[in-house]
């Protein structure tokens, strides 16, 4: 192990055979939280036609998209923390509901970028939106229009006329009755908006109702992802954003924009446990030195703390190996928008 690279990881490294056999449970075995297919409901007619396509969920950042997303897709894809931008990567969540297959582009919040990164993100955030087949715009309930929420809306209009846009207006538990009818009696003059929904993402209200409207205004598709792809599809993603988040809890303010993980390995044991080893991608020599921490201490505490979320998620044992990489001008580098999610072209970007 060098000066770099820190597993909390006690146990005595399994030296069997490569683990190729049938019994092996593969990340999409992730335990019962995990994302999982299922059957067509029970009840729907079997001629019915298989529904499918792309959800796209727009909103101020801390809107509660993430919330959302975990909460429709019933796994945590993506990271729920009360600092702003949490999400730098269009993490996908699939859905099964009927006979229908919705998959959800969960986008970076929509604000207006300083950095080139940022405007890549903005961009990434309404391509999601103009590829999409339906669009959510989530609104918080107790902010009400801001001039966030008003910009946004003046982007709506540049939507495909013929995609349905849903007003979602979240944090319902936050506010009285009256105000949420005068909110969305407002926004409603404002955009012609396909339907309303009133929800709480946090404790799950209203999110049915959500769930089944998006499965049957969904176009008549087959399916988009094979139903044996759909659960590990994620995973090395959730892997990565797990160490992500722990990171950022663990450096406050330092850096935690300035980094990203990636799972390079994912290696199935015969014991059943996983072995995962991770890089921590830093922009700076000196924000290795931070990321380190003392004697390794940072990124040992971080790697604790990782490998016992993994372990809770995925419902067995993990043996995390985290190393930590610089590299000089990451935000800069256009090749890496592509691999973390975010396609940017100059003339994308219609923030402005
Ligand atoms: N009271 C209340 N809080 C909620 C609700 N939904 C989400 N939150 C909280 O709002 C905060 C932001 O939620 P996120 O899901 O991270 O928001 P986001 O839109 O994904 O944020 P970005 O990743 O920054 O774009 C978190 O602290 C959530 O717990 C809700 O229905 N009620």
């Amino acid at each position: 192990m060098t000066d770099d690279t820190a597993s909390d990881d006690t146990g005595p490294e399994a030296t069997g055979p490569e683990n190729t056999g049938p019994e092996n449970t593969g990340p999409e075995n992730a335990g019962p939280e995990s994302t999982t297919p299922a059957e067509p409901a029970p009840g729907a007619a079997p001629d019915q036609p298989t529904r499918a396509g792309f959800v796209a969920l727009i909103g101020e950042p801390n809107a509660g998209k993430s919330t959302l997303l975990n909460q429709m897709v019933g796994a945590k894809v993506s990271i729920v923390t009360h600092k702003v931008q949490t999400t730098r990567a269009r993490i996908r969540g699939i859905a099964m509901h009927g006979p229908a297959q919705i998959v959800f582009v969960d986008t970076p919040g929509i604000f207006r970028p300083r950095r080139r990164l940022d405007r890549s993100m903005v961009a990434a955030a309404w391509g999601g939106a103009s590829d999409a087949d339906i669009v959510l715009l989530l609104i918080e309930a107790h902010r009400g229009v801001t001039d966030g929420v008003q910009g946004i809306m003046g982007q709506l209009a540049q939507l495909p006329k013929a995609t349905p846009v849903a007003l979602i207006i979240n944090k319902i538990d936050r506010v009285k009755a009256e105000t949420l009818l005068a909110l969305s009696q407002q926004l409603n003059e404002a955009f012609p908006f396909t339907e309303t929904f009133m929800i709480s993402a946090e404790r799950g209200h209203g999110c049915q109702q959500l769930r089944g409207w998006l499965a049957k205004t969904l176009p008549e598709s087959p399916w988009l992802y094979p139903e044996d792809q759909i659960a590990d599809l994620p995973m090395r993603m959730i892997a990565a954003e797990i160490t992500r988040e722990k990171l950022t809890l663990r450096l406050h303010e330092e850096i935690p924009y300035q980094l990203t993980v990636e799972t390079e390995a994912w290696e199935e044991k015969t014991d059943g446990s996983a072995r995962i080893e991770q890089v921590v991608y830093v922009a700076r020599q000196g924000h290795k030195g931070i990321v380190l921490g003392k004697g390794g201490e940072t990124i040992k505490a971080v790697g604790q703390a990782s490998r016992v979320e993994l372990e809770e998620f995925m419902g067995r044992r993990v043996h995390l190996f985290l190393q930590v990489r610089v590299r000089e001008n990451w935000e800069n580098e256009a090749e890496r928008y592509d691999e973390i999610g975010l396609n940017y072209r100059d003339g994308d970007d219609r923030s402005k």
